[in-house]
């Protein structure tokens, strides 16, 4: 994969703020009271155990939750939609769909476009340039359906990046894929955070985090340490992110 510059319609200064966000679905506390700062330019990992309120937590940054209290911000916005690519889990996708990784691309643009729109020449080389950046291009014609799981990773990511977003968020981009796409999937997000974007993948793998990221955000329905990864990643903070598991009653987990 190559690695993209910084595209002029991208980027607009800001800090994405969460404050004292609070998510209930029924019953059950899926975030409470989390308050964290996101930065362009940053690269940032979401980690925690299952049930943790990290899908809760991009959701709520895209508006797909409703909020039992909190404020989300970017800069001065509070919808913070049209500054968001997001690439959700690929389980969560339908991949016997009819289309080709070309249509999925270009699905990217689709946000710009507007209805009733034919993609125009610039929306075709934003295509090819997300296609090649990604390691794709070659598969252009293939149908989603015949494409390995660390294909069809590089098609989302290819998705999102023709959007031209600002803020990047991935939910588990790393699942599924092998070391060697997994390497070039992390070094394509650090390109992307240090061409001014922000970039935020939840993810389960702390070592490639803390290698990787410039940010750790250690998540147990509250935030429990948020930082640099010297200064997150320590035994203290992985026991008291790890220790207490919402899917059981208790249990440790890995
Ligand atoms: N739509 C929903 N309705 C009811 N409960 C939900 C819903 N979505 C999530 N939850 C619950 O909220 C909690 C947080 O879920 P979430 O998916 O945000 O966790 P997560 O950290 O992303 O977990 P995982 O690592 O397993 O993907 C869990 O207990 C989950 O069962």
């Amino acid at each position: 994969m190559t690695h993209s510059i910084c595209r002029p319609e991208c980027f607009q200064p800001g800090v994405l703020t969460v404050q004292d966000l609070s998510v209930q679905y029924g019953p059950q506390t899926a975030l409470d009271r989390v308050s964290v700062s996101f930065q362009v330019g940053e690269f940032s990992a979401v980690i925690g155990p299952n049930g943790a309120g990290k899908s809760t937590l991009l959701k709520s940054l895209l508006g797909l939750v409703p909020r039992s209290s909190g404020q989300i911000t970017y800069g001065t916005d509070t919808d913070l939609r049209p500054h968001i690519a997001y690439v959700p889990q690929q389980q969560t996708l339908d991949w016997a769909f009819p289309v080709t990784v070309w249509d999925v691309a270009m699905m990217g643009r689709t946000g710009r476009l507007g209805w009733g729109r034919w993609p125009g020449l610039q929306d075709r080389r934003r295509v090819q340039d997300a296609l090649q950046e990604t390691g794709v291009w070659d598969l252009r014609h293939r149908h989603i359906a015949d494409l390995s799981g660390g294909q069809r990773q590089r098609v989302l990511l290819a998705r999102m990046l023709v959007r031209g977003a600002a803020i990047l968020l991935l939910d588990e981009p790393l699942t599924g894929v092998d070391t060697r796409s997994s390497e070039q999937i992390l070094a394509l997000l650090r390109a992307e955070a240090d061409a001014g974007r922000a970039v935020i993948m939840v993810t389960h793998d702390l070592e490639q985090a803390a290698q990787w990221c410039d940010h750790l955000v250690l998540v147990n329905r509250r935030v429990v340490a948020d930082g640099p990864p010297a200064q997150v990643y320590t035994p203290a903070n992985i026991e008291a992110t790890f220790s207490v598991s919402h899917l059981g009653h208790g249990h440790a987990e890995a």
